[in-house]
């Protein structure tokens, strides 16, 4: 199991420092790599629904069958986009990023439907969680495809909706799984990068939808959430297991990032990626070509053997989507379809026991020095 206790957490990028508290989640402490609210993620992953862990998440206890078959319902009813953001996401080209349709899709959605009071933030939150599938598909399938989807389906869970949309036809059971255990396993993760960006704006008082766009900002890099399309990126040229060692090598040798290994807090694995890899070698055998999957495996056996660096939650991710038909780079923006449920909780969090969030600086720069006129200066 991952645990943290002997890897060095200090030094820049404010690594080590306590930046408040959290009652959400855990990462790395002892006995248990990864937790929401108590529950182990991979117990999660095996027992539960990523609504009940949306719920869990947000409301704070696992809901009863009554109340998820509520909560469903409701998800369900928030799938459809008004007029003008369909407009919106219209205009914007074949060619542009997912992660910027949806950071401008979150800001329009704002816009139209903008969090008056804090009284709303449940409200705005599922909206969010039913209608970023949709925004992003209806822009995939329009800029791509030329077709105006009807972005409201009669998919219970979010995994199988979003699948349902990108390819117009329901997932099978096996794909809809994959995506539900997908969405749970990256729905939270205490302060990454993302999640404390979107809890530094919420610490100015701002509305949710300012917070959720800033933290899709965050998320989009390949050094946090972007690291899944570009681990597909990484192997998808690689033609066997020796090719795949050979490439990884002669990154390494040029000190280049290898996209989906290491994390700034697990010190020797990343629970989920266990989960997901399980889940790949499962889709291989499905998809009947199981290359990616093997190139993988060696990854993760070079890398180890090399660096002592693990798979993080997006490597095997990279697989798993490309074997369930997801283009490459729609793959963060599914990501931000499960962390915007640990982003908001965070906001609600930092709203509930609030101080605005302003760290010191260490001044580097030159000593006090006197303007020059603009005639003296050379
Ligand atoms: C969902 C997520 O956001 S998970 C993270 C997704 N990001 C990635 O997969 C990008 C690749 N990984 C990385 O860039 C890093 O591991 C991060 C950003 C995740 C964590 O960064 P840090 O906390 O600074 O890493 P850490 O302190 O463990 O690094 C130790 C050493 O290993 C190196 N290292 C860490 N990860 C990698 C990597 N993926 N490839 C090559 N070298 C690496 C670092 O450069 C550092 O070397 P140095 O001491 O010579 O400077
Ligand atoms: O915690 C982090 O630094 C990165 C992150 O969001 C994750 O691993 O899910």
């Amino acid at each position: 199991m991952a645990e943290t206790t002997d890897k060095k957490l200090s030094g820049a990028g404010l690594r080590g420092q306590s930046a408040g508290e959290t009652a959400l989640s855990t990462v790395g402490k002892s006995g248990s790599g990864l937790t929401y609210r108590g529950y182990d993620v991979k117990d999660l992953a095996e027992n539960a629904s990523f609504e009940e862990v949306a719920f869990l998440i947000l409301y704070g206890e696992l809901p009863t069958q009554l109340e998820l078959d509520n909560y469903r319902a409701k998800l369900k009813g928030l799938r459809g986009l008004p007029q003008a953001l369909k407009e919106v996401l219209e205009r914007i080209p074949a060619n542009a990023h997912p992660m910027d349709v949806l950071r401008t899709g979150c800001s329009m959605l704002g816009n139209l439907e903008t969090e008056h009071s804090f009284a709303d933030q449940f409200d705005v939150t599922n909206r969010m969680l039913a209608a970023f599938p949709s925004i992003i598909c209806y822009w995939y399938r329009f800029s791509h495809d030329g077709v105006r989807i009807e972005t409201e389906t009669d998919d219970e869970q979010i995994g199988a909706h979003f699948l349902h949309l990108l390819h117009g036809k329901a997932p099978s059971a096996l794909h809809a799984r994959v995506m539900d255990v997908s969405l749970i396993l990256y729905a939270e993760h205490e302060f990454n990068a993302s999640t404390f960006t979107a809890r530094v704006c919420a610490s100015t008082l701002s509305d949710m939808h300012s917070c959720v766009t800033g933290a899709i900002g965050s998320l989009r890099g390949p050094l946090h959430g972007g690291a899944n399309e570009a681990a597909m990126e990484l192997i998808q040229d690689m033609r066997d297991e020796q090719h795949a060692r050979d490439v990884l090598a002669g990154m390494l040798e040029r000190k280049e990032k290898i996209m989906g290994f290491g994390h700034a807090i697990y010190r020797e694995s990343d629970p989920r990626n266990a989960i997901i890899k399980e889940w790949s070698e499962k889709l291989a055998k499905e998809y009947g070509d199981d290359r990616l999957y093997r190139v993988s495996v060696a990854c993760e056996a070079f890398m180890w053997e090399q660096k002592k660096l693990f798979c993080n939650a997006d490597f095997f991710h990279a697989s798993a989507y490309h074997f369930m038909g997801i283009p490459t780079k729609l793959f963060t923006p599914i990501f931000v379809c499960s962390r915007v449920s640990g982003w908001t909780a965070h906001v609600m969090e930092q709203r509930s026991n609030n101080r605005i969030i302003r760290p010191s600086a260490d001044y580097v720069g030159v000593e006090l020095r006197s303007v020059t006129p603009i005639s003296e200066r050379g």
